[in-house]
């Protein structure tokens, strides 16, 4: 059981001065050039890289937002591209994404009860079960007691407790993978940890498979158990989190260690 990405490449086009020629595209350096990540039910990886070099739009090939120019992303060995109808469907409510900012993903003026619930409807949940699938995904985000949240707005709720809403969102449906692009970096340095712990706890008790992608590697080590390093569209390192940061064999990586003070130091 995995979602693995072989050999992708993508090279968007740039444009060609202004007016009629802006039509005319040339090739630019590719954004992702012949990347390969495997993905496996209940671990966490943890793609690093800074900005630019193409951890979004890897993020958007495995959740067939966006389709590679070559190569191929599979999901438990079936070709995304081949997904259709009830297939894709599926593949839409197994892989879900949790983005950075919780404020813009969150319509302002629902209720938390509303927003969480909102993937059921879409999946067909019967109305019945769906106020008990909500109530559990809440507890299983840590916004208890439940009946305190269920009614409040996303302004009424800390950033912290907004991502969190946006996980219980996505865990309702009862997904296989997560893809979380950036998900602590808008929040206040003091609840960052609360939150990457809970994606270390939905790994241990649900068999998650999480792609954490972050600029930072302190955020990487603390939960991640494997670390791929991206460099201009390309993965320069990969191994076990504590060997990347322990003995990193790229000189990138080490840059990357030496902006980022608290691990530098060890
Ligand atoms: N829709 C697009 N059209 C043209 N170029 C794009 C598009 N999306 C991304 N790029 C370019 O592709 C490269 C990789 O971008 P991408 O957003 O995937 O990187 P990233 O590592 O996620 O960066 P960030 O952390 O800033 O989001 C960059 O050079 C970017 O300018």
């Amino acid at each position: 059981m995995s979602l693995v990405a072989e050999d992708v490449v993508v090279t968007y086009g740039r444009r060609l001065g202004s007016g009629i020629l802006s039509r005319r595209r040339t090739p630019a350096a590719p954004a992702l050039d012949g990347v390969g990540l495997t993905l496996g039910k209940g671990s966490i990886v943890a793609l690093v890289g800074e900005s630019g070099s193409g951890k979004s739009t890897l993020a958007r090939c495995l959740v067939r937002m966006q389709e590679p120019g070559a190569g191929r992303v599979s999901v438990d060995g079936t070709d995304l591209t081949a997904l259709r109808g009830r297939r894709l469907k599926d593949f839409r409510r197994r892989v879900q994404m949790i983005y950075q900012d919780p404020y813009e993903s969150l319509i302002p003026r629902q209720q938390v009860r509303d927003i969480v619930a909102e993937g059921l409807a879409i999946h067909g949940v019967p109305r019945a079960e769906r106020d008990e699938r909500v109530r559990e995904a809440l507890t299983a985000v840590g916004l208890t007691p439940v009946e305190s949240f269920l009614d409040r707005r996303p302004f009424e709720l800390s950033g912290g407790q907004r991502q969190r809403v946006a996980i219980a969102g996505s865990l309702v449906l009862e997904p296989a993978y997560l893809i979380a692009d950036e998900p602590v970096s808008m929040l206040d340095v003091s609840v960052r940890a609360g939150v990457l712990s809970l994606f270390g706890e939905l790994r241990r008790t649900r068999e998650l498979g999480i792609l954490l992608i972050t600029h930072d590697l302190a955020t990487a080590v603390h939960v991640a158990d494997r670390i791929v390093v991206m460099h201009r569209g390309r993965i320069v390192e990969e191994g076990p989190a504590r060997q990347v940061t322990a003995e990193p064999a790229h000189d990138y990586t080490r840059a990357l260690l030496a902006a980022t003070p608290d691990l530098g130091r060890t």
